[in-house]
């Protein structure tokens, strides 16, 4: 540590993001800067097209960022080449998407040590039976995605997720599939793991109630952070929405 500065888990340096060329160019992102603490839980809010989706992506190096820089700890993702930018995806980060992307074929446990084959390590079974505890499905290891309901599934995408321990857990509408009561205990889960482990949440959603469970609320609108709102209620980010125009 330096001069008592600590690594942010997340870091965006100017970053703009410029899709297509010429005429047909849309600037998803424009001049973010921003720098997420360890052990934070972040809710990323904007109207439609306001570049979420893409922060995300920049963030977690899953798109080229075209000026600026996106740091996950030290390292700069956005200068690796790709095949670099994987492997640090896998060391350091987890996703868990709106449509769960498991694997329908396969049991629980193999969908949750699926990203442990792709690193090449060891699977521990007591570890993937803690994780599977951990999100509550003890038990489930062997079930298919099909016999579970949508909470349970996105249960076992967290589990998937976190198998790795990864430093920084992404997620892109995780409760936008799920009703309200079933949304919310998948809220308290991930609220929970940041408390407990330390790790970092980033999470892009519509729904005011779901950013309420995080510690602060990015505003985002024409690619551009325009707001942060810490301790946040459902109310005040509903108002927020709604002096941004984003339900016009
Ligand atoms: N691959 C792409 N090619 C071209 N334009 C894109 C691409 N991805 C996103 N865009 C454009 O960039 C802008 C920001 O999109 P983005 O998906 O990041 O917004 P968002 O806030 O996540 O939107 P939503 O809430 O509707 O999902 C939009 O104008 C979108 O059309």
């Amino acid at each position: 540590m330096n001069g008592g500065t600590t690594v942010a888990a997340v870091r965006l340096d100017g970053v703009s993001k410029v899709y297509g060329r010429n005429g047909s160019a849309v600037r998803a992102l424009d001049g973010v800067s921003v720098a997420i603490p360890r052990g934070s839980f972040t809710a990323v809010m904007g109207p439609s097209g306001s570049g979420k989706s893409t922060f995300l992506h920049c963030a977690a190096g899953l798109d080229r960022v075209t000026a600026g820089s996106a740091w996950l700890g030290g390292v700069e993702i956005s200068g690796l080449n790709e095949r670099r930018a994987t492997e640090v995806r896998r060391e350091r980060v987890g996703f868990v998407f709106q449509a769960f992307n498991l694997v329908p074929a396969l049991t629980v446990r193999h969908n949750v040590t699926l990203p442990l084959r792709l690193t090449g390590r060891r699977i521990d079974r007591r570890r993937v039976e803690a994780a599977l505890e951990r999100v509550g499905l003890g038990g489930k290891a062997d079930a298919r995605p099909a016999e579970l309901s949508g909470g349970q599934q996105q249960r076992v995408a967290i589990a998937r997720a976190l198998i790795t321990e990864p430093d920084v857990v992404f997620g892109d509408e995780p409760t936008g599939a799920l009703d309200t009561v079933t949304a919310r205990s998948v809220l308290e889960l991930l609220r929970g793991i940041v408390r407990e482990s330390g790790q970092t949440v980033v999470m892009v959603t519509h729904d005011p109630v779901a950013a309420s469970y995080a510690d602060t609320v990015l505003f985002l609108a024409d690619g551009r952070l325009v707001g942060e709102m810490t301790e946040p209620t459902a109310e005040l980010v509903a108002d927020r929405m709604t002096r941004m125009g984003a339900w016009a």
